[in-house]
């Protein structure tokens, strides 16, 4: 009789589609290739500094609604077009959620929001929402965190961020060292900006990596790095969005030899968790674009349909296009954030043309 001493605390659940099978089920055609690399050679453009425009990846804090998130999109679309001189929009289309403790973990975990966890349903709904946001014209930014679910959906993706949670972790820096977008680390949540910094200098090198590859075997790559990691200031015990702050992260990029070129998150941090307080992170932004900074090379902006957050109460239903992970700003506020980033932007651009 064989004793088993592994496999003692899982349970299998079901099989996992394969990536293929999925790409099969929505594939990218070669139209919605060329918007995707046209889109990650504009933000790629602009992390260079040779195109001044400013980066917004702007969006809700999650996705757990398939209608929601196209209606959302639908707007945004029209915005990303009347801005186009001065933003590059791009929307977040986050579907996995690292949680401090515990909680619901995004669409493609549990598509149900039930802890039925039907993986395979919130994958091929993810894969399908970000197939129709492209396809209106929007590119799309999402957290990888899962070490396998990359694979299903990085080809619709045009820009990544590894999380607090997840910037000091050597699998995600070889993850991000194997992706095809442009990606952004974070600083710790406790606002350690060091370990954003040399997140972007391992993932610019070549790593061994080992992933499932399209069809699901086990395999071994070799990265060939990332050239274009950049850090992500989204404060932590303090907001890290200031002048002098940036001040700061600008030094140490300097130090180890990085271009002074950042994004900066106005939610999480440096909101303090206070989704009205992203207007006062942006109004801050605005004037030192105004004045002609550029390491801010892009901003973050949580934002939904509506105004804030709700809890998920089985029997109840939920408002529709509200957040049901981090409080988000509704479309007005967005809508009016975007006008006048725009506006400072433009008056960036004048400044550095001369
Ligand atoms: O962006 C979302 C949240 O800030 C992140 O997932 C952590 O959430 P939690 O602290 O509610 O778990
Ligand atoms: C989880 C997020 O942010 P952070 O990693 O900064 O907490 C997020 O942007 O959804």
């Amino acid at each position: 009789m064989s004793i088993h001493t592994d496999e003692l605390r899982t349970k299998k659940i079901e099989a996992l589609i394969t990536p293929r099978e999925l790409a099969v089920e929505t594939p990218v055609h070669a139209e919605l290739a060329e918007h995707i690399l046209t889109a990650r050679h504009d933000i790629e453009a602009i992390l260079r500094g040779d195109d001044q425009r400013l980066l917004v990846i702007v969006g809700p804090c999650s996705l757990h609604d398939p209608l929601a998130a196209v209606a959302y999109a639908q707007k945004l679309t029209a915005l990303r077009a009347r801005y186009a001189d001065s933003l590059c929009i791009v929307m977040r289309a986050y579907f996995e959620k690292p949680r401090t403790v515990v909680g619901w973990k995004g669409l493609i975990n549990d598509p149900g929001l039930d802890g039925s966890f039907r993986v395979n349903a919130g994958l091929r709904l993810a894969r399908k929402l970000l197939h129709d946001i492209n396809a209106l014209g929007l590119p799309t930014a999402t957290e990888f965190l899962d070490m396998v679910t990359g694979q299903y959906i990085a080809d619709l993706i045009s820009w990544g961020a590894i999380g607090a949670r997840t910037t000091e972790s050597q699998v995600h820096r070889e993850m991000a060292s194997a992706l095809s977008c442009p990606v952004g680390f974070k600083n710790g949540t406790d606002g350690n900006i060091r370990i954003a910094i040399d997140a972007v200098r391992a993932s610019a090198h070549s790593h061994m990596f080992n992933s499932p590859d399209k069809d699901g075997k086990m395999t071994i790559y070799q990265t060939s790095g990332n050239p274009y990691g950049h850090v992500i200031l989204r404060g932590g015990k303090r907001p890290n969005y200031d002048t002098a702050s940036i001040d700061v992260a600008c030094d140490d990029l300097a130090k180890a030899g990085l271009p002074q070129r950042l994004v900066v998150d106005f939610s999480h941090g440096n909101s303090q968790k206070d989704h009205r307080r992203q207007l006062e992170v942006g109004a801050d932004i605005c004037d030192q674009l105004k004045r002609g900074r550029t390491a801010i090379a892009g901003v973050m902006i949580e934002s939904f349909i509506e105004e804030g957050r709700q809890d998920v109460t089985p029997g109840c239903p939920l408002t529709f296009g509200q957040s049901i992970t981090d409080a988000c700003l509704g479309w007005e506020q967005t809508a009016g954030l975007l006008e006048k980033l725009a506006a400072a932007a433009s008056v960036r651009q004048r400044l550095v043309r001369g």
